[in-house]
């Protein structure tokens, strides 16, 4: 079980780097009760495709917000992440002028103007603590199947993310973040968050998101096992790349209703197959 972090508002807007406001200073609870890649696809091939994605809406209740901020914080600090809610390009890996769309093989559709402006609002939002309505939950009983099924058992592979409230189709979750690194440099990384940025005609420029350091609620999310009709099922986000401002970008999007208390799962892979699913439950 992880040490769960304080119910706290105060360490909790340290830890987001909340910009305060009164709302959200409200919403105090009373004391005392306190080398697997993934895969997004880069054209997406939808009846959807001309409708326009939605902004998060945040649970009303200020002191459920601070609950779901709280299970984020927890699963960061267990796995030794800060969080971040933008890509980060850090000396040594992939410099910003690396990640440019237009080298993407084949292209890279361009994320509408409206749908650009949306993005930006749910990462306005979530700097003054309007957060998603996701709670990450530790799941001891998945987490030991999860164990018991993989002949590698990572002891911390034990968190999913769950909808706190009802959440339409086409919202959006959340951006994957982390490092962005060259590919050729993680080709021998063991980690199992790695997710394709930029899938380039010249492969020494292709692009990896390596959340390890620094991320956010995406890296908690599950998968579905690519290999029974169950997994496809469970499935209710898209992964997808964007080009905005000529950077690439990846965005998990509900890809139908979810109900409160569903757990979120995406198909890690998206145009590779690089990312083995037999054992997922
Ligand atoms: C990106 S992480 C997802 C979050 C992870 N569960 C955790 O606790 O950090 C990917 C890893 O989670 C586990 N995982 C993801 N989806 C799963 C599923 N449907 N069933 C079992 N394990 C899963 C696998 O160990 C996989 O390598």
């Amino acid at each position: 079980m992880p040490k769960q972090f304080p119910l706290i508002q105060t360490k909790i807007v340290d830890f987001f780097k909340i910009q305060r406001r009164p709302a959200f200073a409200a919403a105090e609870p009373p004391e005392g009760k306190k080398r697997k890649r993934k895969a997004a696809s880069a054209l997406v091939v939808s009846k959807k495709k001309s409708r326009k994605l939605l902004p998060f809406t945040p649970s009303e209740d200020p002191g459920r917000r601070l609950t779901q901020m709280a299970s984020l914080a927890t699963a960061l600090t267990a796995t030794g992440a800060v969080f971040s809610n933008d890509l980060t390009y850090v000396p040594g890996m992939a410099p910003r002028s690396a990640n440019q769309s237009a080298l993407e093989a084949g292209g890279m559709q361009v994320l509408p103007r409206e749908d650009a402006e949306t993005l930006s609002l749910c990462k306005r939002m979530m700097e003054q603590g309007e957060w998603p309505p996701l709670l990450v939950v530790f799941d001891p009983v998945e987490g030991t199947r999860q164990a018991l099924m993989m002949i590698v058992c990572n002891f911390l592979d034990r968190f999913t993310v769950e909808a706190d409230r009802h959440i339409k189709d086409l919202t959006i979750i959340t951006e994957y973040v982390g490092d962005v690194d060259y590919l050729r440099n993680r080709e021998h990384d063991d980690g199992d968050s790695m997710m394709t940025l930029l899938s380039a005609a010249l492969p020494s420029k292709s692009l990896v998101i390596c959340p390890d350091k620094r991320s956010n609620i995406a890296r908690f999310i599950n998968g579905i096992n690519n290999h029974t009709p169950e997994g496809r099922k469970k499935q209710n986000l898209k992964c997808v790349r964007f080009a905005i401002d000529g950077e690439c970008h990846c965005l998990l999007v509900a890809n139908r209703d979810i109900s409160k208390g569903e757990r979120l799962y995406y198909d890690y892979n998206g145009d590779e197959h690089e990312y083995p699913t037999h054992h997922f439950v």
